[in-house]
């Protein structure tokens, strides 16, 4: 037994109540790697499965959410790091901008969920604009998707993996620290293949594929990992190395049920 203080890391997120992605994954994640989760809720998600299991989608009051994370560092005192999830209006990017600004995290990990599919098609462009000014300049990290790298740099397209690294060092350029771009299998390499970017480091993060199927979480899972290994002491390489490991056994051990995705399971990883 010793006496080290087990580090605390915050999701700020919403829920997927068949518990594949959002703040689900994320404690599940933060359990796996030995840190102690909290959540501020953003939004409510539930699929439909009348609907083909589309999202329906059900904001937090903004106060509420700035409700929670006060509740959440008064208890801990401190919070070792942030993960930002799917946020999905205007007034929860404003107050999570503002919470971030008020506690100063030691480490925020943004994983920039752009659109959901239970949302106005005209509310996208003002949150890929209200997130892309008022929370990634607030990142230590942040960890795109193939189609959200396009949209933060502004490419119009991304198709190779020379591509993605320029893309990577634009996100980087516009004031992010360490961005860890993922084109996962959407590059038909046979790997998932991410690329990470620090202002001096690029490197190529590949491993083979599992299957090439989309499964919901991965995303989450990822970024929730980051955040577990930087509350932990990683560095950002270190943390998307180890976070990798961690998708792919969640991949490995995903869960099949009715829906027409898989979505991952985190309860099978064992740290080396
Ligand atoms: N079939 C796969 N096998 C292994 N890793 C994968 C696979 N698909 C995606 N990944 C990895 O999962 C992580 C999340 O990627 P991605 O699915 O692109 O994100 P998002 O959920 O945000 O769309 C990335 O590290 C990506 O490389
Ligand atoms: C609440 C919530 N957050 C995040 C996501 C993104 O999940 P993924 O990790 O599959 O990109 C989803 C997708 O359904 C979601 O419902």
């Amino acid at each position: 037994m010793t006496n080290q203080r087990t580090p605390i890391t915050l999701a700020i997120a919403g829920s997927e109540a068949s518990g594949g992605a959002g703040a689900q994954t994320d404690l599940r994640t933060f359990t796996q790697l030995g840190v102690f989760g909290c959540v501020a809720l953003t939004c409510i998600v539930s699929f439909d499965p009348k609907q083909g299991f589309d999202h329906r989608f059900v904001p937090i009051d903004p106060q509420v959410l700035t409700d929670q994370v006060e509740a959440a560092v008064g208890v801990h005192g401190q919070v070792d790091a942030v993960k930002i999830g799917m946020l999905g209006t205007v007034p929860t990017i404003e107050a999570t901008a503002q919470a971030l600004k008020q506690y100063r995290f030691p480490q925020v990990v943004v994983d920039p969920v752009l659109i959901c599919k239970g949302q106005e098609p005209g509310a996208a462009l003002d949150i890929d604009n209200a997130l892309r000014e008022q929370v990634l300049p607030l990142a230590t990290i942040t960890t795109p998707n193939l189609f959200e790298s396009q949209v933060l740099s502004g490419m119009e397209e991304i198709t190779s993996v020379a591509q993605l690294k320029d893309a990577a060092k634009r996100i980087h350029d516009q004031g992010v620290p360490n961005v860890l771009a993922k084109a996962g299998t959407l590059l038909d390499t046979g790997t998932a293949l991410d690329v990470f970017y620090d202002g001096s480091d690029l490197e190529v993060l590949e491993v083979p594929a599992i299957g090439r199927e989309r499964v919901s979480g991965a995303g989450c899972t990822l970024a929730a990992a980051i955040t577990a290994e930087l509350a932990k002491g990683a560095t950002p390489l270190e943390a998307a190395r180890t976070a990798k490991e961690v998708v792919v056994s969640a991949i490995t051990h995903r869960m099949h049920g009715n829906a027409p995705f898989d979505c991952v399971y985190q309860g099978c990883y064992r740290q080396a």
